[in-house]
């Protein structure tokens, strides 16, 4: 399946979406975000960076439906802080819209997914929590085929392009079709370079990388999966890489992290299609295995959620991978 059209659409809206989310945080005042039912934050870039999304993608493919996180609900009884969207929003955009049309386009990511068909999904702000702090943040876009992750964007615009160097250059997108392999480039030049995760096959030699949110993975399982893992090393094992946000597929696409592991705490919470589609496709189409972490395919054919699944397990390579499942099964008791 030929999808040129589809990457340059989507890298061009993960552009616009990253600068004006630069935009924003250079100008975020205190009550530009909400706390949403689940009394996790939205700012006004979430919505915005999905009303341009959404809006480019409609004018490109009119006919495929988006599966979106935000929707304008909360937007609409706050008349200041859809004003401030609009004008983030036209901003950034060569056709301007109404109100009423960028609320459309938000709530043009009502669709419930699903096994078969064509559709987007898209995080306008993965990590919101890390992007307020200042930290890392991506805007992450898939198109899925009949269950199947075809197409990843993610836009990483603070993560330095060099690990060692964080006070560096920053700012990356990382772009993967199925088949294709996966590339990176920086948000200021057209210039792609092929990427590929870690060929260490011995864990004591690459590091792991975690989320920093406590109650969305746990670290202490974690910590106990690495000791299984290091038990007979001599090595030291390396730091781990806390990071919010798929910027950790992006580390292990890139070979930074040899392994993400994201163990859940709640037996309630599914993780989100949005939350790990683009990821996903990267990781393997840079030489790695992602999984759940009772080894299981990610099933993004089930709705809006992963429902089928629990937890992610994601390494560079195979052989890493075996080794890291094992690990993964004999500490957690599901
Ligand atoms: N209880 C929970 N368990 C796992 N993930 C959760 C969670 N509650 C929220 N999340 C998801 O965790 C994402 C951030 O991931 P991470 O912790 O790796 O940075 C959030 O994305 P948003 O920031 O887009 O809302 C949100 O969808
Ligand atoms: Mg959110
Ligand atoms: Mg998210
Ligand atoms: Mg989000």
């Amino acid at each position: 399946m030929s999808l040129v059209v589809e990457m340059r659409v989507a890298v061009e809206a993960v552009l616009v979406a990253s600068r004006l989310c630069q935009s924003v945080f250079k100008t975020l005042v205190l009550g530009e975000s909400l706390a949403k039912d689940d009394k996790s934050p939205v700012t006004v870039a979430d919505f915005g960076a999905q009303a341009v999304v959404n809006a480019l993608l409609l004018k490109h493919f009119p006919d495929d439906p988006i599966v979106g996180e935000e929707d304008s609900k909360d937007l609409k009884s706050n008349t200041a802080l859809s004003g401030r969207v609009l004008g983030l929003v036209n901003g950034v955009m060569e056709s301007k819209m109404t109100t009423e049309q960028m609320f459309n386009n938000i709530d043009r990511g009502n669709y419930v997914g699903g096994r078969t068909g064509r559709f987007w999904t898209l995080d306008p702000i993965d990590g919101t929590k890390g992007f307020l702090r200042g930290d890392q943040y991506a805007v992450c876009l898939a198109l899925i085929v009949d269950g199947t992750v075809e197409l990843g964007v993610l836009g990483c615009p603070n993560l330095p392009h060099d690990l060692s160097k964080p006070d560096g250059e920053c700012g990356s997108i990382l772009v993967a079709t199925r088949g294709d392999g996966a590339f990176q480039r920086s948000l200021t030049s057209d210039i792609m370079t092929r990427i590929s995760t870690t060929r260490v096959e011995n864990p004591a030699e690459t590091r792991l990388c975690e989320g920093i949110e406590p109650l969305h993975s746990s670290h202490a399982t974690n910590g106990q999966i690495m000791a299984h893992l290091l038990q007979n090393s001599n090595n030291h094992s390396p730091t781990n890489i806390r990071m919010d946000s798929q910027c950790k597929y992006a580390l292990v696409a890139r070979g930074d992290a040899g392994i993400y592991l994201r163990v859940p705490v709640s037996s309630t919470y599914q993780e989100k299609i949005w939350d790990h589609a683009a990821g996903k496709l990267i990781v393997e189409e840079a030489g790695g295995r992602v999984t759940d972490i009772l080894g299981r395919e990610l099933d993004f054919g089930s709705g809006r959620t992963l429902k089928e699944n629990e937890g992610i397990l994601a390494t560079g390579g195979t052989v890493l991978y075996d080794k890291v499942y094992a690990a993964v099964k004999s500490v957690v008791k599901s």
